[in-house]
């Protein structure tokens, strides 16, 4: 008996099982012929036949692996995927550009399934001209989900609610303070980063863009924040993440890490409950949420009603894409600055001038402009350069296709690459485009916000890398971070403020004359490695004490005490 005819005698008595096995030979059939595409692209070795490289990526340090294989290879290379199938690593900037702005690719199937179980059926969830789920009346391709909900998430909404990031920040900051007041000894405290931080973020997306204070709800947010960050990381969990790219549907079947997104969205899903309750059934449509006003603006036009499930699939996604990516990168500034006295001096002898210049405090409007405090700004993009939080951005094509390379194949002179339909793209971002000795010069990954200032300015080969800021720690075409002008101006706040702060503890209102004016963060005596996470995040921790989870400590201090 042919398994064909197994299936069609169990598809009459146990359907669901006879599509499932159906998909799973198609999708075999599928990888085999994909296994020896791209042959005579150089690429590693991978340990292991049966998982590729997938182990070695899912366990190592994160910005490490694809610096010391371009080395070999180049920035274009061949890794293998598993059961032998092979992905198409590429870092050079006109292929990474052009595989970001193509129609030909999309996110990957196990992407889309696992931001779907992440978030439900969402702005994420909408890939191409794929039809929504069934029960929803129209078809919904990605640009149109991010045309209804972008007016949440322009640079003018982001002004007009940075008093509450502002807020916000003072409170963190007032925190330590009030800490580090109540110590008896004032050499300063040490503190743990990665349960502080992340609340704040949480705070600030969920107040500015639903208008709902979690602080004050009855969440147990600490709580919650230490659920999420706990991201299985066992043996079984890495077989199945290092296998679900060849199979998707494996994000169907009962597994720790589909515990872990039940739980994340059964949690979020209780914030973003709330936010449509409030917003929508008792006070009425049109309310403080920008992001179901600019919903239900667009749902009006159409004539269409706001649908429940996709608002509140929206609303969860975007706390989640907000809050942690955010929360990661003011971390690793703080511990890069924390390994820099010189640089911290630096940016509080910048906004001390600014605000003995112009009698006032920078707003909103004067951070986010690189001229008023260049030095600030200079710091911020040197950190989201080498801090990307999303490691790889992964596409599958969906169409023929030809690559063109900027920089040719090593020893050859091959500067084109053949693509076919169903084959993995992967864009190394972290230790691959953002920090390319070829594009950024020989210094590329030292942290050096200098580099941004220099009369010269930067070498001509990065205006080759054409997404926002010339680097891809956002993305780039048609999916780029929606949230990127309030990520970058949240980071900036709590910089600046964290930085400044002391200049209001400082006895008098009269804080901008104030002689003491600074907060100190200092390293720990641990030493840190930065991990990719099941979360898809990077976290920091200490090394030799891995099993421990994420953890951050640094020691923090106000000047005048010292
Ligand atoms: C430093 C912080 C952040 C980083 C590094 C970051 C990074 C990214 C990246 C790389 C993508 C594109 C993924 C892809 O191409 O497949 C993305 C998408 C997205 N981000 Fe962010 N993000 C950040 C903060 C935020 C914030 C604060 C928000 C919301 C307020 C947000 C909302 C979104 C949304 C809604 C998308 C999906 C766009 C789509 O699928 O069309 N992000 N982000």
């Amino acid at each position: 008996m042919y398994p064909f005819d197994v299936i069609s005698a169990w598809s009459h008595r146990q359907p669901a099982v006879a599509l499932g096995l159906a998909l799973l030979i198609v999708k075999i059939i599928r990888s085999i012929s994909r296994m020896y595409t791209l042959g005579d692209l150089p690429g590693p070795r991978p340990q292991s036949w049966l998982f590729g490289h997938e182990m070695e990526i899912q366990t190592s340090p994160a910005g490490k692996l694809h610096n010391q294989w371009a080395e070999t290879y180049g920035p274009t290379y061949k890794l293998k995927g598993p059961l032998g199938t092979s992905y198409l690593i590429t870092g050079d900037p006109k292929a990474a550009s052009h595989v970001l702005h193509s129609d030909n690719y999309v996110r990957p199937g196990d992407d889309t399934i696992s931001l779907e179980q992440f978030f439900g059926k969402g702005l994420f969830s909408a890939e191409g001209k794929r039809l929504w789920p069934s029960g929803m009346q129209m078809a919904r391709d990605s640009s149109c989900v991010r045309a209804i909900v972008n007016p949440a998430f322009t640079p003018a909404t982001v002004r007009e609610v940075s008093h509450v990031i502002f807020d916000l920040a003072r409170n963190l900051t007032g925190s330590f303070v009030d800490e580090l007041e109540r110590e008896e000894n004032k050499s300063g405290k040490i503190f743990e980063l990665t349960s502080r931080i992340p609340r704040l973020t949480l705070d600030a997306i969920s107040m500015t863009t639903f208008a709902y204070d979690v602080g004050n709800s009855d969440q147990s947010i600490p709580n919650l924040i230490a659920k999420i960050s706990d991201v299985p990381e066992t043996t079984g969990t890495l077989i199945a993440m290092s296998l679900i790219t060849l199979f998707p549907s494996l994000l169907y079947l009962p597994n720790p890490m589909k515990q872990w997104t039940t739980m994340l969205r059964t949690e979020l899903g209780k914030i973003a409950d709330i936010v449509w309750t409030q917003n929508v059934e008792e006070r009425g449509l049109g309310m403080h949420s920008k992001l179901l006003d600019s919903m239900n603006d667009s749902y009006k036009r159409t004539g269409e009603p706001l649908d429940r499930e996709q608002a509140i699939a929206t609303i969860i996604g975007v706390i989640f894409a907000g809050y942690e990516t955010t929360a990661n990168v003011i971390i690793e500034t703080l511990y890069e600055l924390s390994r820099s006295p010189n640089m911290q001096t630096q940016l509080r002898n910048e906004i001390e001038a600014f605000c003995e210049r112009t009698g006032r405090e920078p707003t909103c409007d004067d951070l986010v402009n690189a001229t008023q405090l260049p030095f600030l700004d200079a710091v911020v993009r040197e950190s989201l350069r080498t801090k990307a939080v999303l490691t790889t951005i992964a596409r599958e094509a969906v169409k023929e296709d030809v690559l063109a390379l900027q920089f040719p194949i090593p020893g050859t002179s091959r500067t084109q690459i053949a693509v076919k339909p169903g084959q993995i793209v992967l864009v190394p971002v972290r230790d691959g485009i953002n920090v390319d000795a070829r594009i950024w010069g020989p210094d590329a990954a030292i942290f050096r916000p200098e580099r941004w200032l220099e009369p010269g300015g930067l070498p001509e080969t990065v205006k080759d890398i054409h997404a926002p800021g010339h680097f891809l720690t956002f993305g780039d075409g048609a999916k780029t971070c929606l949230g990127r002008h309030f990520a970058v101006a949240e980071i900036k706040v709590n910089l600046s403020n964290s930085i400044h702060f002391a200049l209001h503890l400082t006895d008098t209102q009269i804080v901008l004359t104030a002689l003491i004016r600074d907060l100190i963060f200092e390293p720990d005596d641990q030493q840190y490695m930065f991990y990719r996470t099941g979360g898809n995040t990077i976290k920091p921790k200490i090394i030799g004490r891995e099993h421990e989870g994420p953890q951050l400590y640094l020691h923090i201090r106000k000047v005048h005490d010292y």
